[in-house]
């Protein structure tokens, strides 16, 4: 039975998990696979699926089962053909564990989000024993503030793929506590509009335009991530809310991938054809035709005391435009976030608690992968050991409430890849900061030479050996991916001439003279903008971070059954990858060791 204890320290925070401890071996029997398999590769081994028919009883039950972690034995093929099975009879949610699976319909299904719903999960004395559904988990969070055991506040994390479904789920959450924890003069005068219930959902949409696009993956995919955390007063009702965005795509605005399309917003403003790009340019900015050409087409270069004047490429006339319009667009972004807080935020006595909402980005591995990419799987591997912590702490819970004997689980943490990205004094970010402080154009090769010179200690970056283009490889939890060097450093200096800058702050239009008027206050206290596009995401993430780990939180994994949208089909191959990427299959791995003394 249980062998040996030993004692598990993840590297996330204080927290000792102790738990079951089971020999390899029969670890690897009851989950039927290696340790280190991955579930691209899981469905090729025949002995799972001997397994998979000596346990499973009758095919014809797999969709009975409400928990995935019950399924006997949990294993990767198991766990697949249950939701498949649920999909087909069109049940969307299953739990994992303390997490809950939603797979995407792909359609609209009638009843499943009504107000009569709502209220029969919110009204019911055990929830949890009802249908898996989203607003098990909105009400259980909601119980939880008004037991007031700390932590108090909480935070839905929902995560997947592009086109997974976050944002539908985030809406429905914040849908249910409008309607559940809407105060009791709303529901006397249910045509007052503007209430707070009413604008905190609208914040969505007026947000939407501006941080959506159409793109391959998702017709409205939103382009930024977003925290938002609902406010409560001493009787839990809903009194305001405020938006943290995390990463908007700027690029966008400059240059789409192909087939895909800029932000909605290009779209639904009044399109003017312009036989002059300046001219109309500068119409719109409000600055004049001259000063806006000086601006694109000559550098200033400072040399002692004294500024020269430069005449720049036409390479570098394209970057200053393509900077220029990227620059209005995130300041504007940034701007209406900003008013959108205004008006919804509570006064700071009026609310106690919150329930926090977070949408983010899925683990991403694209055929070319760079900076962004580097950014959104950092912040997953963040949120990984977050979530491994925290089911670790609730498998415990489980266990000692079924009044099993307990024991450790040996478990990897993913550290040792974190160190790798963001540990000091030597990783992929300080050396790539290190890289772009340097007053010099960047070469993507002597780069690679030193990451591999100073980095190849860690088991978790390699490289190929006979590529031609300068990249690293990066073992994450949930996979490996490569990462190209070329024009990584320019993205992270993410430089703007200040030429540019000034220009706007002399406009005569008074919204881009506000914008722009806190620029000038925060170059000259920081000193012009040497702070990098790693450390800016490296600060707000922490600042999340230490915001999740003040809360309780709550897993909501979206999964894409099929990369064509279609609804009610069911791509096992497409699935397994993302339970892999969203940390289900870890979770499987942990819930199996203790499975075997269930
Ligand atoms: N529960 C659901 N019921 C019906 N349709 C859904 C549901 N969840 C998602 N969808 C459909 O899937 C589409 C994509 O969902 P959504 O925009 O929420 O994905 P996302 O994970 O937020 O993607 P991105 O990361 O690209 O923003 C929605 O436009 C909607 O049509």
């Amino acid at each position: 039975m249980v062998n040996s204890d030993e004692r598990c320290l993840l590297g996330c925070g204080n927290i000792e998990l102790f738990f079951f401890y089971h020999h390899p071996a029969s670890l690897s029997k009851a989950m039927g696979l290696n340790h280190h398999v991955r579930g691209s590769q899981m469905s090729q081994s025949d002995s799972v699926d001997e397994d998979v028919q000596a346990f499973l009883p009758d095919q014809d039950q797999l969709h009975t089962y409400d928990d995935l972690t019950k399924v006997n034995p949990v294993t990767p093929t198991t766990v697949l053909k249950c939701l498949q099975a649920r999909y087909r009879m069109k049940v969307f949610y299953t739990h994992a564990g303390c997490t809950l699976v939603a797979l995407n319909p792909f359609q609209s299904i009638p009843d499943l989000y009504s107000l009569d719903v709502m209220k029969e999960y919110h009204c019911a004395p055990q929830p949890q024993e009802f249908k898996p559904h989203i607003f098990i988990v909105a009400e259980k969070a909601y119980r939880n503030v008004r037991s007031q055991l700390e932590p108090v506040d909480q935070s839905l994390v929902v995560s997947g793929e592009s086109g997974a479904g976050k944002t539908w789920t985030s809406r429905c959450l914040m849908k249910y506590y409008a309607t559940v924890a809407a105060s009791s003069s709303v529901l006397k005068s249910q045509n007052t509009v503007k209430r707070i219930e009413r604008r905190v959902l609208d914040s969505n949409s007026l947000m939407e335009p501006f941080g959506n696009a159409c793109t391959l993956r998702n017709h409205n995919s939103s382009r930024f991530g977003k925290y938002i955390q609902l406010q409560l007063d001493r009787c839990q009702l809903l009194v305001g809310a405020s938006v943290q965005t995390y990463l908007l795509e700027k690029t966008r605005v400059s240059c789409q991938p192909a087939n895909e399309r800029n932000f909605h917003i290009f779209y639904q403003v009044t399109h003017q054809a312009s036989t002059c790009f300046l001219h109309r340019a500068a119409e719109l900015l409000c600055v004049s035709a001259e000063d806006l050409q000086t601006c694109l087409r000559v550098q200033t270069l400072r040399a002692g005391k004294q500024n020269m004047l430069k005449p720049c490429s036409q390479a570098q006339c394209i970057v200053r435009r393509d900077c220029l319009a990227k620059l209005i667009y995130a300041q504007l972004f940034e701007w209406l976030v900003i008013f959108i807080n205004k008006s919804i935020c509570a006064d700071k006595f009026s609310w106690c608690n919150f329930i926090g909402v977070l949408d983010v980005y899925g683990f991403e591995c694209f055929h070319i992968n760079n900076l962004e990419q580097l950014c959104i799987n950092y912040a997953n591997e963040k949120l990984q050991q977050h979530f491994v912590a925290h089911y670790l702490k609730a498998q415990q819970e489980d266990y000692v409430s079924e009044g099993l004997e307990w024991s450790f689980i040996k478990y990897q943490d993913n550290q040792s890849c974190l160190d790798l990205i963001e540990g000091s004094p030597l990783s992929v970010f300080s050396l790539l900061n290190e890289e772009s402080r340097l007053n010099r154009d960047s070469d993507a090769r002597a780069l690679k030479v030193r990451l591999e010179k100073e980095l190849c200690g860690n088991a978790n970056i390699s490289w190929h050996k006979f590529s031609q283009v300068p990249h690293f490889t990066v073992a994450h939890y949930a996979g490996k991916v490569s990462y190209q060097l070329e024009g990584m450093v320019e993205k992270n200096k993410d430089p703007v001439p200040p030429e540019l800058i000034s220009l706007l702050q002399k406009s005569d239009n008074q919204l881009l003279q506000q914008m722009f008027s806190q620029h000038q206050t925060e170059n000259s206290t920081k000193g012009l903008s040497k702070v990098t596009v790693v450390s800016k995401f490296k600060n707000s993430l922490e600042s999340l971070m230490k915001i999740l780990h003040a809360t309780t939180p709550h897993y909501t994994r979206c999964i894409k059954p099929n990369p064509e949208c279609k609804p009610l089909m069911f791509k096992k191959q497409e699935v397994v990858v993302q339970l892999e990427a969203c940390g289900i299959v870890e979770a499987i791995h942990i819930s199996a060791a203790g499975f075997p003394v269930r």
